[in-house]
């Protein structure tokens, strides 16, 4: 169970949100939903680790995450608004890469990868020369080879297509049904008619509330 427990995030004295508590289960999808500004972006930093929250905390199988770092990363992806799509290497040498560092005995065919999410022809291409869409499904193949349970990706249809979107839609569906779990903010409905999937509205704290 990944559990965000009381959490409160200020930034820059502004109170974003307070005593925010949720579950994860596995095979559960959960959207974060709410306007630009809420603290989407922020929420994920906080269950990822990457910075600590005002109060309260986020916890892995009851652990804080800070006290079992090295096996919580072991079970998150997280993909951020910035792709770490490097552009000096193809997309194909881009996937190779991130093969080699996080699953090097995988023996999954990247052709074949980078054919799912439309790149088929494109494998040889410098990621720079890639459009903003193409550069983002290069790094949204990484969940093809992904074997981590937690799938943190902030807009992962950024620059997404309709049809890369029900690509990704049945890719989440898949990870779910194995066990998974996927967290996403987007402003896009999803068509997922799915028992597991479940929303979450961040809303801006009261006026009176807002400073701390
Ligand atoms: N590095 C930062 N330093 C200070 N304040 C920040 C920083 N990053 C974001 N903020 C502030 O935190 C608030 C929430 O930002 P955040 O990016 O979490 O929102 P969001 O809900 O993800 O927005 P969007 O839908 O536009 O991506 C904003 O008011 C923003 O100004």
């Amino acid at each position: 169970m990944l559990e965000a427990r009381a959490l409160s995030c200020v930034r820059e004295d502004r109170l974003l949100f307070k005593d925010l508590s949720f579950s994860v289960d596995e095979g559960q999808i959960l959207q974060i939903e709410g306007p630009n500004g809420v603290g989407k972006t922020s929420l994920f930093r906080l269950l990822a680790g990457l910075q600590p929250a005002y109060a309260g905390d986020v916890f892995w199988h009851d652990h804080a995450i800070a006290s079992i770092r090295e096996q919580f990363y072991q079970q998150l992806l997280f993909l951020g608004h910035y792709t770490g799509v490097k552009p000096e290497l193809t997309a194909f040498e881009n996937l190779r890469f991130f093969q080699k560092m996080h699953n090097p005995t995988q023996q999954q065919d990247l052709w074949a990868v980078l054919a799912q999410v439309g790149l088929a022809g494109y494998e040889d291409l410098l990621s720079s020369q890639l459009s903003a869409g193409q550069q983002r499904r290069v790094a949204l193949a990484r969940l093809w080879l992904s074997d981590a349970n937690i799938w943190l990706l902030d807009e992962p249809f950024t620059a997404i297509d309709k049809k890369g979107v029900k690509v990704l839609e049945q890719l989440f569906l898949k990870h779910a049904a194995r066990g998974g779990r996927v967290i996403l903010t987007t402003h896009q409905d999803l068509q997922l008619d799915n028992q597991m999937f479940s929303t979450l509205s961040l809303r801006k704290p009261a006026p009176e509330q807002q400073y701390v």
